[in-house]
């Protein structure tokens, strides 16, 4: 994915670029401007400038279609039935996926009952269901215990090893390394380079 001066009232300009099974991790200040920026490029706010997938403009397909493919996944995710199979289509792989993070056997559980941290990883499986090219990932494992961490972590990375490319805004300072991640930092809606300092020998 490439961006090119994308720009809100808030944000921006930020030029970027995500090659495909890469990661890129974006961290800064509460209130700096991560979120808008996910929202942007997933085209659910009003920008200017230009994102491309695979050399395609965005506005070369449907809103529908792009988000299919640049999916968002905000911190808090949003339910509209009462019960988790609801949400999801059930396809051979599913119960798989939802082991993978920890919920198998899940499918029936009501969603006025789960914790933060479930709901965080259902969202994260009800994503990838849609095979999305690129995952735009709002603080992913903020509300999750370590092993749930590792078990969320180990998923991206094998998608990441399938192609799918992961923007992702964290606060948790290691999570970068463990991914491999190109480090960025957000300040007052400007992204620039974080790359650790080398240590002096
Ligand atoms: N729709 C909106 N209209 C105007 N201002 C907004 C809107 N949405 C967010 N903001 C403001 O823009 C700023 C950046 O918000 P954003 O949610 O991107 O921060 P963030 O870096 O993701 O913070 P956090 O780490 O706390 O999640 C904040 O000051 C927020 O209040």
């Amino acid at each position: 994915m490439a961006i090119e001066e994308l720009k809100t009232p808030l944000i921006g300009p930020v030029d970027l670029s995500l090659g495909a099974g890469s990661c890129v991790s974006v961290s800064g200040p509460s209130g700096s401007g991560k979120t808008l920026f996910l929202r942007a490029i997933a085209d659910l706010d009003v920008s200017s400038g230009a994102v491309f997938l695979k050399g395609v403009a965005r506005e070369a397909m449907a809103a529908t279609q792009w988000r299919r493919k640049v999916a968002f996944i905000p911190a808090e995710s949003g339910w509209w039935a009462e019960r988790v199979r609801d949400h999801f289509e059930e396809t051979p792989e599913l119960e798989e996926q939802l082991e993978a993070v920890g919920l198998g056997g899940s499918l029936s559980w009501q969603i006025a009952r789960l914790s933060t941290g479930e709901r965080q990883r259902l969202a994260l499986v009800r994503a990838l269901q849609l095979h999305p090219e690129v995952l735009l990932l709002d603080e992913p494992t903020s509300a999750l215990d370590p092993p749930s961490v590792k078990r969320v972590e180990a998923l991206l990375e094998e998608r990441m090893h399938a192609g799918c490319a992961i923007l992702l805004v964290t606060h948790d300072p290691d999570q970068p390394k463990r991914l491999g991640a190109r480090r960025f930092k957000m300040t007052g809606g400007r992204l620039t380079a974080d790359q650790p300092q080398e240590v002096a020998r």
